[in-house]
């Protein structure tokens, strides 16, 4: 384990579109291996932390810290290589391909194969041995033959997870990932993220309070753009700012 004793950290990190400030002053740590949910009400500002997290967006100030790593100033891609991922959409990736040829071409592209992957792929068995271990990981082996689009729509949110592991991430970053699948399928796709190694720290965005409160081990509550506290799921759920502000609002919608 790290000296470190937080993967991420952000310190003061604010966002402001002309007047209007949707990230302020929100300083948060993620340890090793946490499972760390965000949550507050419609237009918080959680989508935009993760933003920032990701380097999708460019602070007002504030500074991001991966261990001890200042990669406030890194693009995306740079802070997916130093092992910070979010899920990808695969509609906007592999249009056609199977599950695994999606897997493999992503461990591929990681590891700066592209270019060799189709000439090769039949001697590429270590690739396909660790596409498939990774499936199996998330349950998918039965469907490695399957094309992504014919999947069910919670399948497809599991291979956007597989695609993101396939680049080895240290911190996986989830905006949602159960939105859109119905209820049942939530919670097994939740399943499946809880039981991802340790290894791997998760800060995932959600809005359903049954799937926060069983699956987070810490939560961080977001509102009008600054963390108005942070807790385990017990002492958020007995904290009465939290109740007026947004378990309130949830009950009022
Ligand atoms: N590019 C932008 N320009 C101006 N305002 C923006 C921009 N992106 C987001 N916002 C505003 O910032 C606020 C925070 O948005 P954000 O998407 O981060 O909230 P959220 O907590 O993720 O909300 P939700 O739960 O509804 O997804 C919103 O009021 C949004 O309209």
């Amino acid at each position: 384990m790290s000296a470190v004793p937080f993967e991420l950290r952000t310190q003061g990190l604010s966002k402001q579109w002309g007047d209007f400030k949707a990230n302020s002053d929100v300083s948060l740590s993620f340890a090793p291996g946490a499972r760390h949910a965000l949550i507050g009400p419609n237009g918080a500002g959680k989508t935009t932390f993760i933003n920032l997290l990701t380097g999708a967006l460019a602070p007002t100030s504030g500074q991001v810290f991966l261990g001890d790593q200042n990669i406030t100033a890194l693009a995306q891609h740079q802070r997916v290589k130093r092992g910070m991922t979010r899920t990808f959409q695969i509609n906007t990736l592999f249009a056609g391909l199977t599950v695994l040829e999606s897997i493999a071409l992503a461990i591929c592209e990681h590891r700066g194969l592209q270019y060799r992957w189709y000439q090769t792929v039949a001697r590429q068995h270590v690739v396909i041995d660790e596409a498939m271990a990774l499936l199996a990981s998330l349950k998918l082996s039965p469907d490695a033959g399957t094309v992504t689009h014919s999947l069910p729509y919670g399948k497809q949110r599991l291979v956007e997870i597989a695609l993101a592991l396939a680049t080895r991430p240290r911190i996986l970053l989830l905006d949602e990932p159960a939105a859109g699948i119905p209820s049942g399928e939530s919670a097994e796709l939740f399943e499946v993220i809880a039981q991802l190694p340790r290894d791997v720290t998760i800060v995932f965005i959600e809005h359903d309070m049954g799937l926060v409160f069983r699956f987070a081990e810490r939560i961080t509550v977001l509102v009008g753009g600054r963390v108005l506290t942070e807790g385990t799921p017990a002492e958020i759920a007995a904290d009465q700012r939290v109740k007026e502000v947004y378990l309130g609002e949830a009950e009022h919608a």
